[in-house]
C-alpha cells in the first residue's frame, strides 16, 4: 500500500516533469511565430480583477499548448486597479524595481515593475521567453533594436561577410528599428525574434508601474552595448509577494 502510493506519486512528480519540459518545448518555438494582439479577443472572457487575471492565467498554462493569444487578451482584458496591485508596488530611489506578485507554479512569472521618474532598462533579450508588458501607471517609452547576429535579421547579414582592417570603426552597432509610447491598459509584446528593447519611463515628474508576464520564466537574460557586445545579467526580485526580499532571497 505505502510502496504503491509511493510508486504514484514518483509517477506523477515525473509527468509533471514531462509536462513542464514539453511546454517550454512548445512556448520556445511560439516566439518564432507570435506577434501581438492589439485589441482583446471578441469573445474572450471578460476579467474584472487582478485576481481574476491571476486564476485564468493558471488555468491557461495547465495544458502543453498554452493560447498565447489568450495571454494576450487575458492581459488586455484587466483594466489597471492600483488598489488591486498597490501592495507589490514598491519603488527604489536610483533603479527600476521587479517586484514578484506570481510564480505561476514554475510555468510564467508575473511581476510588477515600478520605474521611478527618469528610470529605464539597459538594452537587453527576454531569454526566449515571451515578454508581455501591460501599463498600469504612468508612461513608458519602448525602444527596439535588432537582435545582433541572429539568422535573418540584417545586422548579422550587414557584417558576418566584412573583414575588418585595423582602424577600421567595428561596423557592428545597435539597430534601433522602432519606438512606442505605451499607455496605460495597453500590452506591448516582445521575444528574441522580434528585437531587443530597452524601456525608459520618460517623465521627470511621475513615476510609472507595469505589469510583466514572462513565459518561461528566466533568472538571467542578455544585455547589450551599442557596439553590440553582449554580456548575461542575472535578474533579481526587489520583492516576492508584497515582501522585501532580502539580499540572499533575490
Ligand atoms: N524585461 C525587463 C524589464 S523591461 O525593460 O522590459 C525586466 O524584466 O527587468
Ligand atoms: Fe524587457
Amino acid at each position: 500500500m505505502v510502496n504503491q502510493s509511493k510508486s504514484k506519486m514518483a509517477l506523477s512528480k515525473i509527468d509533471a516533469e514531462i509536462e513542464q519540459v514539453d511546454q517550454e518545448k512548445y512556448l520556445r518555438q511560439a516566439t518564432n511565430y507570435y506577434q501581438a494582439l492589439e485589441k482583446p479577443l471578441k469573445y474572450g472572457p471578460v476579467i474584472e480583477t487582478m485576481d481574476q487575471l491571476i486564476t485564468a492565467l493558471h488555468r491557461e498554462f495547465e495544458s502543453n499548448y498554452v493560447n498565447i493569444e489568450m495571454v494576450n487578451h487575458l492581459m488586455l482584458s484587466y483594466k489597471s486597479n492600483p488598489k488591486e496591485w498597490r501592495k507589490y508596488a514598491k519603488f527604489d530611489r536610483y533603479t527600476y524595481t521587479r517586484n514578484l506578485v506570481d510564480a505561476g507554479n514554475g510555468k510564467f512569472n508575473l511581476l510588477i515593475l515600478c520605474w521611478g521618474e527618469g528610470h529605464g532598462s539597459s538594452v537587453h533579450d527576454h531569454a526566449d521567453s515571451h515578454c508581455f508588458m501591460k501599463m498600469l501607471k504612468g508612461d513608458l517609452r519602448e525602444k527596439r533594436y535588432e537582435y545582433p547576429n541572429r539568422p535573418n535579421n540584417s545586422v548579422s547579414r550587414d557584417t558576418s561577410h566584412q573583414h575588418s582592417h585595423e582602424g577600421d570603426i567595428d561596423p557592428r552597432e545597435l539597430v534601433e528599428i522602432g519606438e512606442t509610447p505605451i499607455a496605460v491598459n495597453d500590452v506591448a509584446y516582445i521575444n528574441d525574434n522580434l528585437g531587443l528593447h530597452r524601456v525608459e519611463n520618460p517623465s521627470h515628474a511621475d513615476t510609472s508601474v507595469s505589469l510583466h508576464l514572462y513565459c518561461p520564466p528566466f533568472d538571467s537574460c542578455s544585455v547589450f552595448q551599442d557596439n553590440c557586445k553582449k554580456t548575461t545579467a542575472k535578474v533579481t526580485f526587489w520583492s516576492k509577494y508584497g515582501v522585501r526580499t532580502k539580499p540572499n532571497e533575490q
